[in-house]
């Protein structure tokens, strides 16, 4: 059995995030980045807290996050940008006296040098792996997640970029060996988005039922 939480992204339209909610993923993400084509434009439902609802965005500013932060209540903020060390621990500074968790991602392409990390030490609550591609985000790509076993911080992350129902072996067995190596508690999340998707931000509910299901069973 594996407990690795669940992160729906990309979710933009008021019914199907009611049917999302249904499923009970830990983590929902909103992105708030113009050039998306999952950018949230209509009114958000009221969800329960349990589903962390999570802001997406790019390069943006303070000023602005802090703006979504209160209108949208969300519960955690993903930097999915070029956003500096110094930017991060400024957002933190802000943040100090709320319950938010921050997620700072990096994007992979072949390999992944490591020693960038050390600076944003501290700064996020998480960190993500996504794919390098030619959008910003949800390239619906996966890279080559062997690179992980060489992860050497302490801060657990969140494993992204074109995750779908037939990655869900190869999950468990990433979530097996980090198991297997003691350190269990890094593998944190997984983040699906566009290969769950009917169209642009309308994510097919069965698929995702089928892939947390997959997740939740002790085969490999
Ligand atoms: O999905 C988007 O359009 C997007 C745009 C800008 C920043 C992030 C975005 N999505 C994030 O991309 C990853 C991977 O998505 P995919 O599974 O490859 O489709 C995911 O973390 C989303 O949060």
């Amino acid at each position: 059995m594996t407990n690795i939480k669940l992160k729906v992204c990309g979710m933009c339209q008021p019914e199907n995030i009611r049917e999302i909610v249904q499923l009970q993923p830990d983590y929902m993400g909103l992105i708030f980045f113009k050039k998306s084509s999952r950018f949230v434009k209509a009114e958000i439902p009221e969800i329960s807290s349990e589903v962390k609802k999570t802001g997406v965005f790019v390069n943006a500013s303070i000023d602005f996050i802090l703006k979504k932060l209160e209108k949208y209540q969300l519960q955690a903020i993903q930097l999915h940008g070029e956003e500096s060390a110094e930017f991060c621990r400024g957002l933190r500074q802000k943040l100090k006296d709320k319950n938010i968790e921050i997620i700072k991602v990096f994007s992979v392409k072949e390999e992944f040098n490591f020693d960038v990390l050390e600076q944003y030490e501290g700064t996020a609550d998480y960190f993500l792996f996504d794919t390098k591609g030619k959008n910003k985000g949800g390239n619906g790509i996966t890279f080559n997640w062997e690179v992980l076993k060489n992860y050497p911080s302490t801060t657990p992350f969140f494993l992204s970029g074109g995750i779908g129902i037939e990655e869900a072996k190869e999950i468990k067995e990433l979530v097996q060996w980090f198991q297997q190596n003691k350190k269990e508690q890094l593998l944190y999340a997984v983040d699906v988005n566009s290969r769950f998707e009917d169209a642009p931000g309308l994510k097919n509910i069965e698929k995702l039922q089928l892939f947390k299901d997959s997740l939740a069973k002790n085969n490999y």
